[in-house]
């Protein structure tokens, strides 16, 4: 008889806190979700290796060692999208991530936010427009992004002026959620030392990283996610090994004195990270983009005549857009 596929061993159930999915998860589970991530951190910090270890397969591939003599020169920003169908406990997931490559590698980053507010506001600006056309387009993909994970470099200090600039442009617009890339480069005390002095910035800036805790009327669930807060920012250390025989498999990174398993949970926060994006709380994060982040934009956009004439006209000649822009309503 064949063996059955390996499977990835995780530690999860080690962990003290499993948090709860919340009910937004079980009544999407029979729908499907479509659910869009965007990643952002300067150059190194792992995005490409997370994202392969996310989805447990290469989605990014290795790139080539840049070219030395053109090395100096720092690329301008780029968005590129990667499609992943997942399944996550029954639940399909139709993934986009959006690879914010070269955020922060300039020595003048101040472009980087325009760059990177214009791209969430775009995705809005889209689905407003499909909003209040009259004829919708029943096979429309809404793009908005449901959450932003920003890499922190693994300085041992505090938060960069280019950290704190970032969360305070974009968090009215998105779900942030920061983690410390590479966090293998910090002992356990400098890494609980770090964890604190961001956490101490984040409250000094009022930062609006996403609060897990937002949902106040989902008293059982409170508690977990308050667990939760406690874990921000996330410890990511990525996979770049998979050990294992036919039955059971260990993803791993190796260094010269060892491994790391990254789904053990004593290690990293990387399996409570990915039980949470894909999980427990995606649709917490898929409901808050759209009831509080889009209507406030909506709102705001609406108030100052934003959206004004010829914003809805159809370039595809489908639907009719005569219907005025305030006309259009969120379908609750
Ligand atoms: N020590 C350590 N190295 C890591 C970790 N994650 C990724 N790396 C290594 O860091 C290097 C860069 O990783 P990438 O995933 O390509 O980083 P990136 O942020 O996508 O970088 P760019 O593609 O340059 O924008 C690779 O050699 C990875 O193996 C980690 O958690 N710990």
């Amino acid at each position: 008889m064949a063996p059955s596929a390996p499977s990835i061993t995780s530690n999860m159930s080690a962990r003290a806190i499993t948090p709860r999915p919340s009910s937004y998860r079980h009544k999407s589970e029979k729908r499907g979700m479509t659910y869009n991530i965007m990643l952002v951190g300067q150059s190194g910090l792992g995005r490409r290796t997370f994202l392969n270890t996310l989805c447990e397969r290469e989605v990014i591939p290795a790139t080539e060692a840049p070219n030395p003599d053109t090395a100096n020169v720092a690329d301008p920003m780029r968005f590129d999208t990667y499609e992943v169908n997942l399944e996550e406990d029954g639940t399909r997931i139709s993934l986009s991530v959006i690879d914010a490559a070269g955020f922060g590698d300039g020595l003048d980053n101040t472009s980087c936010f325009k760059q990177l507010q214009d791209y969430i506001e775009a995705q809005f600006d889209e689905v407003l427009v499909e909003e209040s056309r009259i004829k919708r387009n029943r096979k429309y993909r809404d793009h908005r992004l449901h959450v932003l994970i920003y890499f922190i470099p693994p300085t041992g200090h505090s938060l960069r002026e280019l950290d704190i600039e970032l969360i305070r442009r974009l968090g009215e617009y998105v779900n942030i959620i920061p983690v410390i890339g590479r966090a293998d480069s910090l002992t356990v005390d400098e890494l609980q030392t770090f964890k604190h002095s961001v956490m101490r910035d984040i409250d000094y800036y009022k930062l609006p990283v996403y609060n897990f805790c937002w949902d106040e009327s989902d008293t059982e669930a409170l508690k977990d996610n308050r667990e939760v807060m406690d874990f921000i920012p996330f410890s990511v250390v990525t996979c770049d090994e998979v050990l294992g025989n036919d039955y059971d498999l260990v993803r791993v990174r190796r260094y010269p004195w060892g491994t790391i398993e990254i789904d053990d949970d004593s290690q990293c926060d990387f399996v409570l990270l990915r039980y949470i994006l894909l999980n427990s709380h995606i649709a917490d994060l898929i409901n808050y983009t759209e009831d509080v982040l889009y209507e406030n934009y909506r709102t705001k956009k609406l108030e100052v005549g934003g959206f004004g004439e010829g914003e809805g006209d159809d370039e595809d000649g489908e639907g009719d857009d005569d219907e005025p822009s305030t006309s259009a309503r969120k379908q609750e």
